[in-house]
């Protein structure tokens, strides 16, 4: 695993939105903080604004009020192209649709992360072929199209992608939600023990609530004011996927 600096993944405070001209809903968080490498599973029913909250934890929303900081990173408040930088830098996302660009090759979805950020990292290249073999895509596959690949390898890539820069945050938006039950828990035991590999503290979104068992700490949409993050009964370390590996154990 990396060495990463002695701040939480992520912290609010005195977190409030609202959409402008709009009272009915708002979002409310008084103060949570997720230490590196601490999973959140967030769960909530259609409409409680998880894709609202996940867009201001990207920066990608301005926060109406309050503070967030990713990796001890201020990114609310802060202008959209500072937002936009730090985003690049210390997050990772993996959509909902994977969001790969279909006539690139798997190797240069990768590093389009790495572009992004300014190429933060000298050793990018290297760093992309170690993820991909860690997380079973083999040199072979390197050069294809990602539009050639099946879904299983495109979720290999994305994860890839979305760990290239190292995050200290990587926020998963509902990437399961099209998969059957075998192929949604093996995504998710790979996603978690190659984010435990590297540090990288994972935010999962879903309306599923079965996937609660794989994280820790889970935070329902509807106890957000409550502004704590409540431990989860159900999680097993002995199932739990954080302490699986899976691939070769090449370093992060
Ligand atoms: N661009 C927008 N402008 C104004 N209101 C919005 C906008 N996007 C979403 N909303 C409102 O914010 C609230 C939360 O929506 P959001 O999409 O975040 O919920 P969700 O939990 O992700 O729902 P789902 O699971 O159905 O995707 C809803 O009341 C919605 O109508």
């Amino acid at each position: 695993m990396l060495s990463k600096p002695n701040f939480p993944a992520l912290e609010l405070k005195n977190f409030h939105f609202q959409w402008p001209g709009q009272q009915a809903f708002s979002l409310d968080i008084p103060a949570v903080s997720l230490a590196v490498g601490q999973h959140l599973f967030i769960r909530g029913a259609s409409g409680s604004g998880k894709t609202t909250l996940l867009n201001l934890l990207c920066g990608i929303h301005r926060l109406t009020k309050g503070e967030i900081h990713i990796g001890g990173h201020l990114l609310q408040p802060q202008s959209g192209a500072k937002r936009d930088a730090i985003r690049a830098r210390n997050i990772g996302v993996v959509f909902q649709q994977l969001n790969l660009i279909s006539y690139l090759s798997v190797l240069d979805n990768v590093l389009l992360a790495g572009e992004f950020a300014g190429n933060k990292l000298p050793d990018a290249k290297a760093r992309a072929q170690s993820l991909l073999t860690a997380l079973g895509m083999s040199e072979t596959l390197w050069q294809k199209q990602a539009q050639q690949l099946s879904v299983g390898q495109q979720q290999r890539v994305a994860i890839a992608r979305a760990l290239l820069n190292e995050p200290a945050l990587l926020i998963a938006d509902e990437p399961t939600s099209a998969l059957d039950a075998d192929n949604r828990d093996a995504f998710i035991r790979l996603l978690l023990s190659e984010a435990d590999r590297c540090g990288t503290t994972v935010i999962f979104v879903s309306h599923d609530a079965q996937l609660a068992d794989y994280f820790a700490a889970v935070l329902r949409m509807e106890n957000l004011a409550a502004g704590v993050v409540l431990s989860n009964p159900l999680s097993n370390p002995q199932t739990n996927p954080q302490t699986e590996t899976t691939g070769e154990q090449a370093p992060c």
